[in-house]
């Protein structure tokens, strides 16, 4: 089962989204309709509210009388949260049951307006965001829907910012343009995305890029922060640290779109551990990054015991976001390397051009190969000469400059 969660402010067009993928296959669980469900007369939801706010809050028929609770807690904040507080947990309850009762195979789409609010977003396979400015959502509230001018921005101003949500997206959808605008990227964004993603967690694939560099990517740090997140939610305590590592950790240096992050363990027995946790969030391992090399770090730091250099290592089943993910332990030579390489070529510019040039020339090596792995195996044996001498420089500018990873 694939999780996506959608959100938006209100007005921006999630239900128009929500339509879309409901009719390309996906199961859509709806915050709006559980919230309206789990306050029904007769339920815990209402009866609490009741404690709360009082019988004010009723209709002559006994359900809830919603324009008056609206009233109440939009432009309020105490009492938004103590809305929340009561009715919160119970449309946590109702959806998990919900999301529980779809096929292994289906994508369920959650459409939760307060997803950013409620820092839930790694709770989800990917984050789509719907945005459209805030002045034309109030627009298209008043015009198309009705909603008084007043409730609009109330309910804005107790929302998330839109800088808030685009931090969290990973998957940006403008709706500002005319009606049926969206079809298109949506359904295509279901077909090369969405629908591979599934099969590939349910199959344990990861994917693969062919080694190409491209500019370097402002929102590489973002993206990392994000997969970050997913990471230590799957592993819990058992990853001591979680850092973004490798080239999309340095800002403006061309790379791979790939992201490269490393979960530190305490031990080897502790990453093979987290195999499964990591497998079940899409996060598969992989034997080697090479078909013919079983240990795929580079065979550097002669002075080392090789099995030092050992790790664990895994890739991601997003069709959208390859990713690198090493696990190493604590204090072995990877593990220091990893930070120490990263925070030496965020701070020697000239390092980071000779890098550069090494990249380049593995690239031009890769072009050639007949296969991935092939490709792969070029690549990293291009560059592996040039690391064995970094490891060296960038430990000396280390113990130079006094610097343990930061
Ligand atoms: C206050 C209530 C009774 C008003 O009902 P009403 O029918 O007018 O609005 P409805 O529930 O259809 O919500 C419409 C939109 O208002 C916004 N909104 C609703 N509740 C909240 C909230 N607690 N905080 C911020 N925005 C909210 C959302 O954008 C939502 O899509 C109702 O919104 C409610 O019970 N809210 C608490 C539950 C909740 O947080 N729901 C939203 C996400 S799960
Ligand atoms: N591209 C568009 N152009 C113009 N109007 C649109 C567009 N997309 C959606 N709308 C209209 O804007 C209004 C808000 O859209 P929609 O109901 O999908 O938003 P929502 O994010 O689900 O809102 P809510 O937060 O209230 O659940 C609706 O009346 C919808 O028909």
């Amino acid at each position: 089962m694939l999780r996506i969660g959608l959100t938006g402010g209100i007005g921006a067009g999630k239900s128009t989204v929500s339509r879309i993928l409901t009719d390309l296959g996906a199961v859509v669980v709806d915050s709006d309709l559980v919230a309206r469900e789990v306050v029904e007369p007769g339920t815990e939801g209402l009866a609490g509210l009741v404690a709360e706010f009082g019988e004010s809050i009723l209709q002559a028929d006994g359900r809830l009388d919603r324009p008056a609770l609206a009233a109440r807690v939009f432009g309020d904040d105490a009492a938004r949260a103590r809305l929340n507080a009561v009715v919160h947990p119970l449309i946590g309850r109702r959806t998990t049951e919900l999301v529980e009762s779809a096929a292994a195979d289906a994508v369920v789409v959650q459409d939760i307006p307060l997803l950013v609010e409620g820092r839930m977003g790694a709770l989800f396979n990917l984050v789509i965001v719907v945005y459209v400015d805030a002045e034309e959502r109030v627009r298209r509230l008043v015009e198309l829907r009705d909603v008084p001018e007043h409730d609009a921005r109330a309910r804005m101003a107790a929302q998330a910012t839109d800088e808030q949500r685009r931090a969290a997206a990973d998957v940006w959808l403008d709706n500002s343009g005319p009606p049926g605008s969206l079809d298109a990227e949506v359904k295509a964004l279901w077909e090369r995305r969405l629908v591979p993603f599934e099969e590939n967690l349910r199959s344990g694939a990861v994917v693969r890029v062919h080694p190409t560099l491209v500019p370097a990517d402002p929102s590489w740090p973002d993206q990392a922060r994000r997969l970050i997140e997913r990471l230590r939610l799957a592993c819990g305590p058992t990853a001591l640290s979680v850092d973004h590592i490798g080239s999309t950790s340095v800002p403006g240096l061309d790379a791979k779109d790939v992201i490269d992050v490393q979960i530190t363990v305490d031990s080897l027995a502790a990453a093979d551990a987290l195999a499964g946790p990591l497998a079940a969030a899409g996060y598969p391992r992989i034997e080697s990054i090479t078909r013919d090399d079983p240990k795929p770090d580079y065979a550097i730091g002669g002075e080392a015991d090789p099995a030092l250099w050992d790790k664990r290592f895994h890739g991601g089943a997003d069709p959208g976001r390859p990713v690198n993910i090493h696990l190493r332990v604590d204090g072995w030579p990877g593990q220091r390397f990893a930070l120490v390489f990263r925070d030496w070529l965020r701070a020697d510019p000239a390092a980071r051009a000779e890098y550069l040039e090494v990249k380049r020339r593995a690239q031009d090596r890769a072009a050639g190969a007949a296969d991935y792995d092939e490709a792969i195996a070029a690549y990293v044996d291009a560059k592996t000469p040039w690391f064995d001498a970094a490891y060296r420089r960038s430990m000396e500018w280390a113990e130079r400059t006094d610097r343990s990873p930061s």
